[in-house]
C-alpha cells in the first residue's frame, strides 16, 4: 500500500530518534513473520510464521540446533534484514516496511549490534572504530572522542586506543565490537553468537558485560550456544525449524537450566 506523505514525514521523524525520546518503551514484536531465501528455485524457509512479542529490558537468549533460523531471526528483530512475510515493531514502529536507508538511520540510534566476527573495520583504531557510529550520527569530535575513551575503559580497553584490529586478540577485538554496539547508547543490543570465536575467560567477560548492560536497562536479544550467556538470561526462546518451539521465562526454567547446559554440551 502506498504510504502518504504525512507517513513518510512520521518516518523520517522517528528514524532519527531514539525510541525513547519520541516517549516509547523499547518493545520488540514480531507477527507471523516468514522469511524465504531463495537459491534459484530452490527455497530455504528459515522462519516460518514466527511470531512473539520482547519487552523492554528483557534480556532474551535464542537457542536451537544449527540452521534452526537464530541469526535470521535476531537479524530481523534487531532491523538488519527484513521478512518475506509478516511486521516486526520496535517500539511500536513497523520497520518492515522503511525504507533501507531510514532503517539504517532508525537502527544507528536505537540497536546495537555484535556479530560473531566482529567486524570492526580494519583501517580503524580501536578508538576510531567506537567513534564511528556516533560520527554517523552527526555527534561532535570532541564529544565522541571522549564518549569512545570512557567505552574503552569499561571494556577494560583504555590503553589500546591506538591499536588496529590486527593488533588485538579475538577477546579484545570482541571487546571493542562490544563498546562499538553501546556507542550511540541503543536502548536495544542484539548479538548473534559472539562469543562463539572466543576462550572461556573472554566469552565469560561478554556474558558479564551483558549482565550489566542488562541493569542498566537494556533490551538483550542473542542468539547463542553458549551456556556463559544463556545463565544471564531471563527468557529462553527455542527454535526449531524455524519456529519456536519453547519460550521459556527465567523462573520457569531455573529448575531446568542444567538439563540444558548437558544438552549443549552434547552437541
Ligand atoms: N543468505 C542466505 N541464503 C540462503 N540460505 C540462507 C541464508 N541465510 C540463512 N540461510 C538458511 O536459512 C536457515 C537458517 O539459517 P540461520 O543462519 O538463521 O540458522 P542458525 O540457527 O543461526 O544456524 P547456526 O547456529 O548454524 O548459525 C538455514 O537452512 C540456512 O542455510
Amino acid at each position: 500500500m502506498k504510504k502518504t506523505r504525512q507517513e513518510d514525514y512520521e518516518e523520517i521523524i522517528i528514524s532519527h530518534r531514539k525510541i525513547e525520546e519520541i516517549n516509547l518503551q523499547p518493545f520488540i514484536a514480531a507477527k507471523e513473520l516468514v522469511k524465504d531465501f531463495e537459491i534459484g528455485d530452490y527455497i530455504v524457509r528459515a522462519v516460518d510464521h514466527l511470531s512473539i512479542e520482547i519487552s523492554e529490558h528483557e534480556y532474551v537468549a535464542i537457542i536451537g540446533s544449527s540452521g534452526a533460523g537464530k541469526t535470521t531471526l535476531v537479524h530481523i528483530l534487531g532491523g538488519l534484514e527484513t521478512a518475506t512475510k509478516g511486521d516486526t515493531f520496535i517500539s511500536h514502529i513497523n520497520v518492515s516496511h522503511m525504507e533501507q536507508e531510514m532503517l539504517a538511520t532508525f537502527r544507528i540510534f536505537n540497536v546495537g549490534i555484535v556479530f560473531q566476527n566482529y567486524n570492526l573495520i580494519s583501517s580503524l583504531t580501536a578508538l576510531e572504530n567506537i567513534m564511528f557510529p556516533m560520527q554517523l550520527c552527526g555527534v561532535k569530535h570532541e564529544e565522541c572522542e571522549s564518549r569512545a575513551k570512557e567505552l574503552l575503559k569499561i571494556i577494560g580497553l583504555a590503553e589500546r586506543s591506538e591499536h588496529l584490529p590486527f593488533q588485538l586478540s579475538a577477546g579484545e577485538q570482541q571487546r571493542v565490537a562490544v563498546a562499538r554496539a553501546l556507542a550511540n547508547d541503543p536502548p536495544i543490543i542484539i548479538a548473534d553468537e559472539p562469543t562463539a570465536n572466543l576462550d572461556k575467560k573472554n566469552a565469560e567477560y561478554i556474558g558479564e558485560l551483558f549482565e550489566n548492560f542488562r541493569t542498566e536497562g537494556k533490551t538483550i536479544i542473542v542468539a547463542t550456544h553458549d551456556e556463559k550467556l544463556i545463565k544471564h538470561a531471563h527468557r529462553i526462546l527455542i527454535m526449531e525449524e524455524g519456529k519456536i518451539i519453547e519460550d521459556k521465562r527465567i523462573n520457569e526454567i531455573s529448575f531446568k537450566k542444567e538439563n540444558i547446559e548437558i544438552e549443549m554440551e552434547q552437541e
